[in-house]
């Protein structure tokens, strides 16, 4: 069995208050785009992952598929053991969520194929174990995030018609850093209200907290969000906590300024 995991983009992002076990609070809009890694499983006498495309840093026992299967394991003692090969094309330190995504999609193709029973809130509460991101990848449509970023409300969002552009420059940010850098502020008005206004107004209204201390520290990052605001883009930001960086165009603009940059993506 194959499925296709998509990575994210974060349409704003505020980190409200610190909370007690060490996590944020946070509104955030998630939007699914079309960059996808390839994720197959087959069934086998012992577990086992490979992979290929972009090297993925750390163990493979650590891979989040990996996890994944232990969690589902621990509750279902049957499960058969799987080989599963990972291609590997969502940039990783980007804030697209990639590893999210394969955990996901890995819990619903497991659920799928081996007839597990589980609802999409169930998948959702094994997702949450996994990392804040995971959940949101189980339904896999745009919403509005809060608490960690793991708990939804819907929301009715269209990108449709609009040509996105992400870069992924040369720099590579990890969440725990981003997070330790960041001054927790409560919001004025909800992300969920902002995002209703039209795109063009998004830039006035609509910001990503972690962009201050992640610009002085990388300066390519802001340098790829001003090269998008000089070409005419209604709105620009870095996804969740970087390094990669979109921009929505009312029509595809000549992004020749883009060439210097590591990787391009054009209407994702
Ligand atoms: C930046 C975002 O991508 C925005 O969507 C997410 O908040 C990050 O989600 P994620 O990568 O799935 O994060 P996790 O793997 O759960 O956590 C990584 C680290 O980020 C910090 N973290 C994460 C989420 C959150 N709401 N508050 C946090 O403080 C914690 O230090 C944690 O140890
Ligand atoms: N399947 C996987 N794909 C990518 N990274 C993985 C995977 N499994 C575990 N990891 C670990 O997670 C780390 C980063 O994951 P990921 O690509 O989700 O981060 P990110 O791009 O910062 O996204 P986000 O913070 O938005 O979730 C990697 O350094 C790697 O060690």
């Amino acid at each position: 069995m194959i499925v296709f995991p998509n990575a994210k983009i974060n349409i704003g992002l505020n980190i409200t208050e610190r909370r007690p076990d060490g996590y944020h609070n946070l509104e955030t809009v998630f939007y699914p785009i079309k960059i996808n890694d390839v994720l197959e499983v087959i069934e086998s006498d012992v577990l086992s992952f490979q992979s290929s495309g972009l090297d993925i840093p750390g163990d493979d026992a650590d891979n989040l598929c990996i996890k994944g299967y232990h969690l589902l394991k621990k509750d279902f003692p049957k499960l058969p053991a799987v080989k599963i090969h990972l291609h590997k094309n969502i940039p990783i330190g980007a804030g697209l969520g990639g590893g999210s995504s394969d955990a996901a999609f890995f819990i619903k193709m497991m659920n799928e194929k081996f007839g597990l029973g589980l609802s999409d809130d169930a998948m959702e509460d094994y997702a949450r174990v996994l990392g804040a991101d995971c959940a949101f990848f189980i339904r896999n449509q745009p919403v509005f995030a809060f608490e960690k970023g793991d708990e939804f409300e819907s929301l009715k969002l269209s990108l449709e018609g609009y040509s996105v552009v992400l870069v992924m420059p040369d720099a590579h940010v990890s969440t725990a850093e981003a997070y330790r850098g960041v001054k927790p502020t409560p919001v004025k008005e909800s992300l969920y209200d902002l995002v209703q206004a039209p795109v063009a107004d998004w830039k006035r209204y609509i910001r990503n907290d972690f962009e201050t201390h992640i610009f002085a520290a990388h300066p390519v990052i802001r340098g790829v969000k001003a090269t998008f605001y000089e070409q005419g883009a209604l709105y620009a930001s870095m996804s969740g906590s970087g390094a990669s960086v979109f921009g929505i165009f009312e029509t595809m603009p000549d992004l020749s300024a883009l060439e210097e940059y590591c990787q391009v993506f054009y209407n994702v």
